[in-house]
């Protein structure tokens, strides 16, 4: 029986697409002003449309000489003036060259460039060209890679280093980006303790609360902590409640069927469960409900559960409440390098690297142990219902895709 006729478990895809459609409904509409120095990650609110031809003017792709192809006959020209990076040409002067340098002004009348390697100045000065000339070599024209007024980057786009390149390289000084998304973080569990502190009988570190703070800072959020939560309803309720002007509430454990599990059954005596147990593995009870109109995400608490989950479900979601346009990793195919013989009804995420271009997959992958993770570079994508043997293509989803 696979995930899709599985009367409790909704599928991948489903989990997605819905949490998807419940984000584009709730987008943030904020926008701001950023100078670039603060807009790496942000995302875009208006197109950036260029506000000048790039590159400006005509200009070298080599250092050489500047010439009319018309002028040129095989003889030698004399060079008439020097053009460095940075100054103004006068008009060539016909029947002549021009001295000129990588990224200078191509000088009105000129249409050819050719390299000093391939030419020999003279003792009179003047230039001969050892090659045949092609007109408009070594020439990048005006508007090449833009022209005034066009769209460079759509609305929605992610920024990164390259984006702000661009921006810069068309003199945008600041950016017209989605204001951050405020979310609250909540680690359920009793047996939860911080690092810094002596562990008591039965408790762990909490792992997640670092984990998720420190990528929701990459994505660009802005992050309420709000600490442990012991493994009580009323504290839930409580908790839940008190977290004040926040766009989202993300939390860790406390989902699943047991009887310390509370956050589900605030969400569900709230009235506001939309989404419970999905076709997943590790992940299986992740959670998205309302406490009282704020969205709550509940991830599940085994630290690989919550990698998995929010990396492939809560990120796309928080980045398209903000319009992201590129929301979904894409990973690529790559063929296993290991055998799948028990054919599951939830898909696998398996903590892979790639090793000789193939997938190979940690040895424990218990959704408990995060060093499965640490060691990975991606996760492997096991449909469910499906075998495997080596050399069959799985989708690879690259850990770098995501984290941030
Ligand atoms: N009878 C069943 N039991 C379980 C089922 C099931 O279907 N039936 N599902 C299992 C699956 S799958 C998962 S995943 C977990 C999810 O449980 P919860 O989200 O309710 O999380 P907890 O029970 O609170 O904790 C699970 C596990 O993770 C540890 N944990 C929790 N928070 C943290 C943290 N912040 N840092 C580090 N480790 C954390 C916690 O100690 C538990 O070991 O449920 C299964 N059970
Ligand atoms: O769905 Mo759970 O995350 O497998 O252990
Ligand atoms: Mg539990």
């Amino acid at each position: 029986m696979s995930a899709c006729d599985h009367p409790g478990l909704l599928p991948m895809e489903a989990a997605l697409e819905r949490l998807l459609a419940l984000a584009g409904a709730s987008l943030i509409e904020e926008t701001e002003q950023v100078v670039l120095a603060e807009a790496d990650g942000r995302v875009l609110a208006e197109p950036l449309i260029a506000a000048l031809d790039l590159p400006p003017w005509a200009n070298s792709a080599m250092d050489g000489y500047a010439l009319r192809l018309a002028d040129w006959t095989g003889q030698a020209l004399p060079v008439s003036q020097r053009i460095q990076a940075g100054t103004a040409p006068t008009p060539l002067e016909p029947g002549t060259c021009a001295r000129i340098f990588t990224g200078a002004p191509l000088p009105e009348g000129a249409d050819t460039v050719e390299m000093q390697e391939n030419a020999e100045l003279d003792e009179s000065g003047c230039v001969n060209f050892r090659e045949a000339l092609k007109a408009g070599q070594n020439v990048r024209a005006q508007g090449q890679e833009t022209r005034i007024g066009e769209c460079v980057l759509p609305a929605g786009t992610r920024l990164g280093p390259i984006e702000l390149g661009l921006a810069a390289s068309l003199g945008a000084a600041r950016l017209s980006v989605r204001r951050r998304l405020r979310v609250a973080v909540l680690s359920t569990g009793d047996e939860l303790v911080e690092p810094g502190q002596a562990l008591g009988p039965g408790q762990i570190y909490n792992s997640n609360r670092r984990l998720l703070i420190a990528w929701l800072q990459r994505l660009g959020c802005s992050v309420v902590d709000a600490g442990i939560l012991p493994d009580d309803l009323q504290r839930t309720r409580e908790a839940l409640g008190a977290l004040g002007e926040v766009d989202l509430i993300l939390s860790t454990g406390g989902v699943s069927v047991g009887e310390a599990d509370f956050l589900g059954m605030a969400l569900r005596e709230a009235g506001e469960l939309t989404l419970w147990k999905l076709a997943i593995k590790p992940g299986k009870p992740l959670t998205f409900g309302h406490y009282q109109g704020v969205p709550v995400i509940g991830l599940p608490g085994n630290p690989a559960s919550t990698l998995v989950t929010f990396g492939l479900l809560a990120r796309p979601y928080m980045l398209r409440r903000l319009g992201g346009l590129r929301v979904e990793p894409l990973g690529f195919a790559v063929p296993a390098g290991f055998t799948w013989s028990k054919p599951g009804m939830r898909r696998e995420y398996l903590r892979a690297r790639l090793e000789h271009g193939r997938v190979v997959p940690y040895a424990n992958q218990s959704s408990g142990v995060l060093r499965s993770a640490a060691w990975a570079e991606g996760l492997a994508e096991v449909m469910e219902g499906s075998t495997l043997v080596e050399g069959d293509m799985l989708r690879f989803i690259p850990l770098s895709e995501i984290l941030g």
